[in-house]
């Protein structure tokens, strides 16, 4: 028993990735699979799809490797969070589509939630605020747009679950509906201080409890996989939502790390270790981790516009052929034009929280062409990240009476390019350093499988792992940065001007 398979269940691809004893990958694989768009602002994935690719992605990165399907101790899985599937529990059919967590159709129930005052509540007991992006409204928005399924709910013939429970689910062959609490934590359903569900708030959604899954530490019995799957039942032992394996991985253990993945999205955690910091800048409290019993937390800023940016230059505008190419294009920019892009395609999210907001570019000149547009898509991944990092600077200085700026550990697609990574240093003033190992949400999940199971360390052990790549240090003047990011405040507050105006 020597081999951990991680399961890494993103936005755009699902991944499979077999670690050996000592954390070493040998074996990968990734298949992508399509978004629906069914309209502006609307996000969906085919859960078949999500299945499918899954399933055979594990199968390939475990053939790829050629080792015995016997040696492989456990399987851990991490996924792309919020995104809502509800299924019957009679056929493990999906009732809709997942609804991705980039989908903005509740805003208006969200507003409605809001107006009737209940967004004390709901941010008090799950650290998070009212906004489309978590799942309980998703799931309020299935349970009432598909035909029977209020009926179905309220018979116990449906199931809810994130997409760590649809492939749980899916992998046990129906045995177990369940879910870890980092899951559990983003569904705006759950208690993230007692770490049980939340009848007030499943009341005031009309979300009946036989919906809800079990929730178990990140590391945990989650059931055998059927034999059929991969030749041999492998048992499911730990689970986790993405950003949360990534600190984990990026072995962000100590209260004060901070990490901040850069894949569609960016998702900036600050630990708080045991510490439940209530935002008051508009950031999301979360829990970081829960092993044996124990709960963590994290201070999180989400971004919902990352890598999506330039997967918009390459597929909207088809002004570069790769992702890789955007980095060659954005240095060859004219640095005298002053562009400025507010890329809020699905809304804005921390420290904004705008769902009706809609992107913009300011600053054009009759010769601004795409590689200014590169440079300013780039750009506006670091401005973004200046606005969480104020926010979680503030915060976490009113909490502990300290006033540091953290190191920033930064991974995923978007992290490979040194441009975007040296202006994400520039423009907050942060240190920022990317690891020699990227695939730290696969790593992470991996380490909590492989802890259940014995094959892998305590944290403090595995964090010796963590090996740098290289460091980007500020270069900027602190004025000019200033001056730069004001003009960025400038640009979000006439998007946000704009606001329902067409
Ligand atoms: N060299 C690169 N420069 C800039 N962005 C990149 C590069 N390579 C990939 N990306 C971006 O990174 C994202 C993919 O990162 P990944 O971590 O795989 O995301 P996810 O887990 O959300 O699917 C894509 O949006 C892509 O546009
Ligand atoms: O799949 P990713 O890497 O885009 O991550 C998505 C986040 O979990 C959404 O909260």
């Amino acid at each position: 028993m020597q081999y951990i398979l991680a399961i890494d269940q993103g936005t755009t691809s699902s991944r499979a990735i077999v670690f050996d004893a000592q954390a070493s990958v040998v074996g990968t694989a990734r298949q992508e699979f399509p978004q629906i768009y069914p309209a502006s602002g609307l996000v969906e994935h085919d859960p078949e799809d999500l299945w499918r690719t899954v399933v055979q992605s594990a199968r390939e990165a475990v053939s790829r490797t050629g080792i015995d399907v016997a040696d492989i101790a456990a399987i851990g899985i991490t996924n792309q969070r919020e995104t809502t599937l509800v299924w019957d529990r009679a056929t493990g059919k999906p009732i809709h589509n997942a609804i991705v967590w980039q989908d903005r159709r509740t805003a208006p129930l969200c507003a409605a939630l809001r107006d009737a005052g209940h967004e004390p509540l709901i941010s008090r007991t799950t650290g998070l605020l009212l906004d489309p992006y978590f799942s309980a409204t998703k799931l309020r928005w299935i349970l009432d747009h598909v035909d029977g399924a209020k009926a179905k709910a309220a018979r116990g013939e449906l199931a809810f679950g994130t997409v760590d429970s649809f492939l749980i689910w899916r992998l046990t062959g129906g045995r177990v509906h369940a879910t870890d609490a980092t899951n559990a934590a983003r569904t705006m359903l759950f208690d993230i201080r007692r770490g049980a569900w939340d009848h007030d708030i499943c009341n005031l959604l009309d979300i009946h409890p036989s919906l809800l899954p079990q929730v178990y530490d990140c590391a945990a019995d989650f059931g055998e996989t059927t034999a059929d799957l991969l030749g041999r039942a492998i048992p499911i032992a730990g689970v986790a939502g993405d950003q949360q394996a990534a600190a984990l991985g990026q072995a962000c253990f100590t209260p004060g790390m901070m990490k901040s993945t850069y894949g569609t999205g960016c998702f900036a955690l600050l630990n708080t270790g045991e510490r439940v910091v209530e935002s008051r800048h508009r950031l999301l409290t979360t829990i970081a981790a829960q092993i044996d019993g124990r709960r963590t937390y994290a201070l999180e800023g989400s971004i919902f516009v990352a890598g999506a940016v330039v997967q918009w230059l390459r597929d909207g505008l088809g002004v570069i052929a790769s992702a890789g190419e955007v980095q060659g294009l954005a240095e060859s920019a004219d640095t005298t034009q002053e562009v400025v892009l507010v890329p809020a395609f699905t809304g804005l999210g921390a420290p904004y929280w705008r769902p009706d907001c809609r992107g913009a570019v300011f600053g054009l000149t009759r010769s601004t062409g795409p590689a200014e547009l590169a440079r300013a898509a780039l750009a506006s991944v670091g401005f973004q990240t200046r606005d969480l990092l104020e926010a979680m600077v503030a915060d976490w200085t009113e909490e502990t009476g300290t006033a540091t700026t953290p190191v920033l550990r930064v991974d995923g697609g978007m992290s490979a390019s040194d441009w975007a990574m040296q202006f994400l240093a520039d423009i907050t003033g942060a240190v920022v350093d990317r690891p020699q190992f990227q695939e730290t949400t696969a790593l992470g999940v991996a380490w909590l499988a492989g802890m259940r199971t014995g094959l892998y360390p305590d944290a403090e052990t595995f964090a010796k792992h963590w090996a740098l790549d290289r460091s980007f240090l500020p270069r900027l003047a602190a004025e000019v940065r200033d001056e730069q990011y004001r003009r960025w405040k400038k640009a979000v507050a006439a998007a946000i001007s704009m606001e329902n105006d067409g």
